[in-house]
């Protein structure tokens, strides 16, 4: 019997109980049960203030939660610095700017893949990488002399060059054109196929490009869990984008 459960229920490899985090007065989570089985890649949306960078911070060791537990494959990981949290093996991409300007795009990825391996198996991991992130032609260029969405990519290869196993993303795809949100979509796709994501976004498009569960936030808490299209159709979340609820 417990065999047959367990095939059935993916381990867990993210969870909160009961997270919440307030700034003074303003709580931006409020008592957040949350879940991501192994596997998954999970999107994170709602309103402008809904509370999703915080909670995603709350996750990396951004944020220490004012309450509750955070786990990362079962080990308790509340309040943890984001190394340790790096050091189990997750690959964090955030909102501030993680790369070396003056360094080539060759040598960042390098540098990541090294944090993570030996030096032969860093070599053959950034070769890997820049073919994935096709920026193999640039590769000698300066980070810092990049358009914003190749710098993208590079921070997204500089993640993908560790060989996480759980990758958290804060709005990869802002400020990038149609075309390379199209691109961004297809290498976090590529990415799900060795690792789960929790990936916090506001373009719809790009959303269902990636086409992953998603989680809505309102006002710090969890408003719905679904698939993209039966949450954008649900009206409740529809009032709540359109700011007809409050
Ligand atoms: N460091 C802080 N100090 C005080 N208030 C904060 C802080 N960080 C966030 N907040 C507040 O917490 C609430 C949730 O903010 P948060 O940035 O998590 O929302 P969000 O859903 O990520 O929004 P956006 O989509 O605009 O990035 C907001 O009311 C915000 O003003």
């Amino acid at each position: 019997m417990a065999r047959a459960r367990s095939r059935t229920r993916r381990e867990t490899v993210v969870e909160t109980r009961n997270l919440s985090m307030r700034f003074g007065g303003v709580t931006a989570n409020d008592d957040v049960n949350f879940r991501l089985e192994a596997g998954e890649l999970r999107c994170l949306i709602g309103p402008n203030g809904a509370g999703k960078s915080t909670f995603f911070k709350c996750l990396t060791g951004q944020l220490k939660p004012t309450e509750g537990v955070v786990t990362i494959r079962g080990v308790d990981m509340t309040g943890a610095d984001p190394h340790q949290v790096a050091q189990l093996g997750v690959g964090v991409k955030t909102q501030v700017p993680n790369v070396f300007d003056g360094l080539s795009v060759r040598e960042n990825i390098w540098l990541a893949a090294r944090r993570a391996h030996g030096a032969e198996r860093a070599e053959r991991l950034t070769a890997e990488t820049l073919e994935r992130v096709r920026l193999g032609d640039i590769r000698a260029r300066a980070v810092g002399a990049l358009a914003h969405g190749q710098r993208q990519w590079v921070e997204l290869g500089m993640v993908m060059a560790a060989e996480p196993w759980l990758v958290l993303l804060d709005e990869p795809a802002a400020g990038m054109t149609d075309e390379e949100t199209v691109f961004t979509a297809e290498l976090i796709r590529e990415i799900n196929r060795t690792a789960s994501l929790i990936v916090v976004e506001h373009d719809m498009n790009f959303i269902r490009a990636i086409a992953g569960r998603v989680t809505v936030f309102h006002r710090g808490a969890i408003l719905m869990e679904g698939p993209m299209d039966e949450v954008s159709a649900d009206p409740t979340v529809r009032d709540v984008y359109l700011g007809h609820k409050h």
